[in-house]
């Protein structure tokens, strides 16, 4: 063990205790870090590695960072998802004996940052905690210790429901018990990539049963009591606008697996993971910071309840109808500041002039924006706004005590508003009035004394003085004067009236800055009284917001209001996808219908590549899902059931993360909708199957559609190239075939975007090589080779799709007559024709394709 120095064995000894986070370990004016910290941080944060002598045989590395610009780096670790620890000196270095006194005063984690500069304005800020209680029970609670929301859920079907419950949701975070399963901590990390830290369950402390009193279920008190006690010791300081714990029932929610969050894009684009391009994008018209926040929650959690979608729905409706009203209550929304965050930094002690400036213009805007809302001609506005409470003795208090301009300090006074507190007034006046006061003072004494030649004056010795000629002594009245110095010919006095005037106007200043803050300390702690009511008012504002978000988007785009029906009916009529057609010029988005009556649970849909399959199954999703939010949607009518959950498998899913291979994904997440899927949910699947060989693929995708369609009963759209699957509509009787239209016109296809009812009876494989523009030559020649396959062939494929009986899952006709239709084709025929039809033109570059067909042209011609 080295010898060091006194300083670096504190050092050790406080990041012992800190081992997860990077110790910002205050010296002077700046917080420095050592040996690994050093490294790590100096390379994380491009500042130089230096190194000093600390005692030991080797120098120690270190690399600092100064104490006022510090919020810049410690934001970029965190946002890196690290953690700081921020040690300061807790003593007055010239009291101390020995080595400065060090503590941690604060644990800044992704998860419990409060920084403005750290959050994004439109995003929660979560922090989850996960607590384990048997194999397949899990309570998952979660706080934004920016807004002070709590909430809490039971899952008790699994690991992957964790999981995808933890993706629903902006996690920066997770806090866990270190006992957790390696493997699941691993998943964690991997699928989730958010930071990991470790607390264990603790007794419920007095703070703590306030917020969790009201919860009937022990494992939720138990599992939040996880996540607070790491809040406590993370923030070390009050938490006093936590609000109770809400118990989110998932299940009445509708349930997006990971999944289909990721495949339908709601808040962000697969590719590029930015919100613009994906759902959330379209949606968002809301002006307010909170409101952005609600919307993002609504869309994470789509409702099941049909009364209170019908509530949602009249709001909308009713912003829709009233354009006027609609338009002043979005530019009154425009000035209300989020009262949220305010409500947070305000408990946190954070809060400047300015803030309570503007909570205080916010506030003024609330009665109009009552009355705007009362004037509504929707009987649900007018209710919404009468349980509005707009903390109205609030905004008197602020506007009593507040200046117009406070500047951003709030240690210099210039925040409290003349005439809110009488002796500050004074302080005020005697600094600002000082001489004129002395002025006046003077006057008067003359006017008492009769002394025409009286003056008051002032010298650093003693201060004000009144100076009165030796010829007018006599005029002065006994007692009332003190002499204080004597001149030839003249005497100064002193009053007890004018050195207390003259301790006021000399410390006015100094006293009034101070009286000022104190004043704005209590003001603030006023204010924490109203946390509650702000919360409440702040979730009110937000919603107006959403409503008006919706019905803006609503109208701007042509939405309608849907229906839900209870028969398990979909009937949507001239169905767009949102955000497609948002990004293509005007009227070329080709809406399209999807019809499917209690007795169809199944669409079939074939087409050629690029046609528009998958964006006609994402359509159905995202306009089931806006249904289930509230807003309108995209459509000229719509009757919809009410969805209970959604899965997907769609698009090239990217989780090499995972090592897992494209195929591997497929088919977990073929697994996950089949055996969690109900008959109230929708299942998209697209192209199953296309991740293996032909048959392979095709005999997977068989099954899993007679799977679905005997045992699951969901209302699922199917895409496939395998047109022999087409077949299944004669033996499956809920399944109908639908293909997206595409016509030949002068050799080449054009796709028309229109779903129309029957099987796609042609392989447009060629046209779509023929449009990436592969060479004509190939073009030619595979043209030409598809027909001699087909002429071969025949009609035979489709009768390869075998008439399962239910004993049987296998795939083709019966051995003899399979052999039977092959023995016309030589063996080498039929190889050319597999190679042929597993060729992945869409996959391939031009050179690639003409290398293959020059391949397959060479194998024709040896066997020819
Ligand atoms: N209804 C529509 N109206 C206009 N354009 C559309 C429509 N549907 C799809 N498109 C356009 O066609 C393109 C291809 O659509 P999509 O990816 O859905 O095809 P696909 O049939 O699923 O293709 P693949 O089989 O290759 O996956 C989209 O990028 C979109 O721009």
């Amino acid at each position: 063990m080295a010898n060091y120095t006194p300083m670096i064995e504190q050092y050790l000894k406080i990041k012992a205790n800190n081992r997860d986070s990077f110790l910002f370990f205050r010296l002077g004016d700046f917080y420095e870090m050592f040996f690994d910290d050093a490294i790590k941080a100096s390379r994380e944060l491009e500042i130089t590695l230096t190194s000093r002598d600390g005692g030991g045989t080797e120098r120690i590395p270190m690399c600092g960072v100064p104490y006022h610009s510090a919020a810049n780096y410690i934001k970029n670790l965190v946002e890196k998802g690290y953690k700081v620890a921020i040690c300061e000196q807790v003593e007055d270095p010239k009291e101390a004996k020995g080595v400065v006194k060090r503590e941690v005063v604060q644990l800044i984690t992704p998860g419990t940052v409060m920084e403005g500069n750290m959050l994004d304005e439109k995003e929660n800020n979560y922090l989850a905690s996960i607590s384990q209680f048997d194999l397949d029970t899990f309570v998952l609670t979660y706080n934004d210790l920016s807004t002070g929301e709590n909430s809490a859920a039971i899952i008790e079907t699994g690991w992957e429901r964790v999981v995808s419950e933890l993706f629903n949701r902006p996690i920066k975070e997770i806090v866990i018990a270190k006992d957790l399963p390696e493997a699941f901590q691993q998943d964690l990390m991997e699928r989730l990539q958010v930071t990991l830290s470790f607390a264990e369950n603790t007794e419920i402390s007095s703070e703590l049963t306030q917020l969790v009193d009201h919860l009937t279920d022990s494992r939720l008190k138990q599992g939040f009591a996880r996540l607070y006690h790491y809040i406590q010791s993370t923030q070390q300081r009050a938490l006093d606008h936590l609000k109770p714990v809400q118990f989110i029932e998932l299940n009445e929610y509708m349930m997006l697996d990971m999944y289909s969050k990721r495949n339908l894009e709601l808040t962000e684009t697969i590719m590029k993971k930015g919100k613009q391009g994906s759902l959330l994008w379209v949606l968002d018209q809301t002006v307010t910071a909170m409101g952005a926040r609600k919307l993002k929650k609504w869309l994470e959690r789509p409702l099941l309840n049909h009364r209170l979608l019908d509530q949602r729905y009249q709001i909308v409706e009713g912003f829709m109808e009233d354009f006027m009203s609609r338009e002043a209550v979005r530019e009154t929304l425009k000035s209300i500041y989020d009262l949220e965050r305010l409500a947070g930094r305000v408990a946190f002690g954070n809060v400047n002039g300015r803030d309570l400036l503007q909570l205080k213009n916010s506030l003024e805007k609330v009665p109009q924006l009552l009355s705007i809302l009362l004037a509504c001609n929707q009987k649900e506005i007018n209710n919404l706004a009468k349980t509005i409470d707009p903390i109205q003795e609030l905004k008197t208090l602020l506007e009593n005590s507040l200046e117009q301009d406070p500047p951003l300090t709030i240690k210099e006074g210039g925040i409290i508003k003349t005439g809110f507190h009488e002796q500050l007034d004074e302080y005020r006046d005697a600094a600002k009035n000082g001489k004129q006061w002395i002025a006046e003072l003077e006057q008067q004494e003359k006017k008492a004394t009769n002394i025409k030649s009286l003056k008051i004056g002032y010298n650093r010795v003693f201060g004000y003085y009144i100076e009165v000629t030796k010829a007018n002594l006599h005029l002065l009245p006994e007692g009332k004067y003190e002499r204080k110095q004597t001149l030839t010919n003249a005497e100064r006095y002193i009053t007890p009236e004018l050195k207390e005037k003259e301790s006021l106007i000399l410390t006015a200043q100094e006293k009034s800055v101070d009286l000022e803050y104190r004043l704005f300390l209590e003001l603030r702690e006023q204010v924490k009284a109203y946390i509650p009511q702000l919360q409440h008012l702040a979730d009110q504002i937000s919603e107006i917001d959403v409503y008006q978000g919706f019905a803006t988007i609503s109208e701007q785009q042509a939405y309608v209001r849907p229906t839900f029906n209870k028969n398990r009916s979909i009937a949507i009529v001239k169905g767009r996808h949102p955000v497609v057609e948002k990004v293509m010029k005007d009227g070329m988005y080709v809406p399209n219908d999807v019809t499917m009556n209690e007795s169809t649970d199944m669409l079939l849909i074939t087409g050629p590549n690029m046609s528009g399959k998958s964006t006609y199954m994402r359509q159905l999703a995202l306009i089931t899902i806006m249904a289930q939010i509230g807003c309108f949607v995209p459509c000229e009518s719509a009757s919809l059931p009410v969805f209970d959950k959604i899965f997907t498998r769609i698009g090239a899913a990217d989780d090499l993360v995972a090592g897992q291979s494209t195929f591997m994904v497929e088919m977990l997440e073929a697994n996950h909708a089949l055996t969690n899927a109900t008959e109230n949910s929708l299942i998209l699947l697209d192209e199953i199957g296309r991740g293996t060989s032909t048959y392979d693929g095709m005999a997977l995708a068989q099954a899993i559609i007679e799977y679905v369609h005997d045992q699951v009963g969901a209302k699922t759209l199917f895409s496939t190239h395998y047109h022999e699957l087409t077949a299944l509509e004669e033996t499956l009787s809920n399944l109908k075939n639908i293909h997206v239209r595409a016509e030949e016109f002068e050799g080449r296809v054009v796709f028309l975007h229109q779903i129309q009812s029957g099987a796609a009876d042609e392989s447009y494989g060629i046209h779509v090589a023929k449009l990436a523009a592969l060479p004509e030559p190939l073009i030619d020649r595979a043209t030409i080779i598809l027909k001699e396959l087909e002429e071969k062939q025949g009609k035979e494929k489709k009768a390869e799709v075998i008439q399962t009986d239910e004993s049987q899952l296998s795939f083709f006709v019966s051995e003899p007559s399979l052999n039977q239709s092959r023995e016309h084709q030589s063996k080498s025929e039929q190889h050319l024709r597999k190679e042929l039809q597993q060729l992945k033109l869409m996959e391939m570059t031009p050179m690639e394709a003409m290398n293959a067909l020059y391949q397959l042209q060479k194998k024709a011609s040896e066997e020819g």
